[in-house]
């Protein structure tokens, strides 16, 4: 069932990134928050009871997005799936597809979109949760088209994290969590990706009206501030 709820236009500015061609539109996402998670029950389609509000939480590597994902949990309480951890936790627990997952993180590509979309869905499914920050995902046009026909549904609200390259390469390289994949070569090709393979899917939130943009620079909780207005106006509309 489809269902339209009152443009949040007037809470939110306009937003520009360095990386994107064109301004960030205002926020209109939750003219799509009706689509909606349907699961298969004896070949009916019937809608999850209540419908997820998804944020996809997208930047390029190191630029912050987990360390804002983590405040954003703890003031709004949203339930945070990190793709990269679920591909790491994989790895972790010798899964069939562990060592192809490993093999293309050390060279800092992308795994199948249908490896990432069903660790989400297991993930979402399971979840009693309605309200997801979905991270590091979509990295490319093709992962997000899997998303939306594998869980059928589009992101209320989608952040990018904007931090200059070499802010980023700085940051991974003291980041000291024994990631295969922060050290400098790695990470040559994780912004070659970046660039290549997500920008493309920023701007296409953009062009939806779903993108909001951070400048990703400065002390965290100074960035946490950009962030906060978004979710609290969320937090109103819903209430
Ligand atoms: N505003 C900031 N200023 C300085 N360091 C930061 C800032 N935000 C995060 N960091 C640090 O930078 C490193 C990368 O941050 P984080 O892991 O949150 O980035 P990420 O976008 O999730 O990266 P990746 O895509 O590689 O997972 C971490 O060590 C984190 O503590
Ligand atoms: O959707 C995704 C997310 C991640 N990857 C791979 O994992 C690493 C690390 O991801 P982080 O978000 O930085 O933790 C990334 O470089 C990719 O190799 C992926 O393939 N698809
Ligand atoms: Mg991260």
């Amino acid at each position: 069932m489809w269902r339209r709820v009152a443009s949040l236009s007037s809470f939110f500015s306009s937003s520009s990134s360095s990386f994107l061609p064109q301004t960030a539109s205002r926020l209109n996402a939750w003219e799509s928050l009706t689509t909606g998670i349907a699961q298969q029950a004896n070949g009916v389609i019937v809608p999850k009871e209540k419908t997820p509000f998804i944020t996809f939480v997208l930047g390029g590597p190191g630029s912050g997005k987990g360390t804002q994902c983590i405040k954003i949990v703890e003031t709004f309480g949203f339930t945070h799936l990190s793709a990269g951890d679920l591909l790491r936790r994989e790895i972790a627990s010798n899964s069939a597809d562990g060592a192809m997952i490993l093999n293309t993180i050390k060279e800092g590509k992308i795994v199948p979109s249908q490896v990432t979309v069903k660790l989400l869905q297991k993930e979402m499914e399971s979840s009693d949760s309605n309200k997801f920050l979905i991270d590091g995902f979509p990295r490319t046009e093709e992962n997000r088209v899997s998303f939306e026909r594998i869980i059928g549904v589009e992101p209320n609200v989608v952040l990018f994290f904007d931090c200059p390259e070499e802010e980023m390469v700085k940051r991974v390289l003291n980041r000291n969590q024994g990631r295969v994949d922060d050290n400098l070569e790695t990470i040559k090709t994780r912004l070659k990706v970046f660039e290549a393979l997500s920008l493309p899917v920023i701007n296409y939130y953009s062009q939806r009206g779903k993108l909001y943009t951070i400048k990703a620079v400065g002390a965290e909780d100074e960035i946490f501030e950009q962030v906060r207005p978004i979710f609290t106006a969320i937090e109103q509309a819903v209430a």
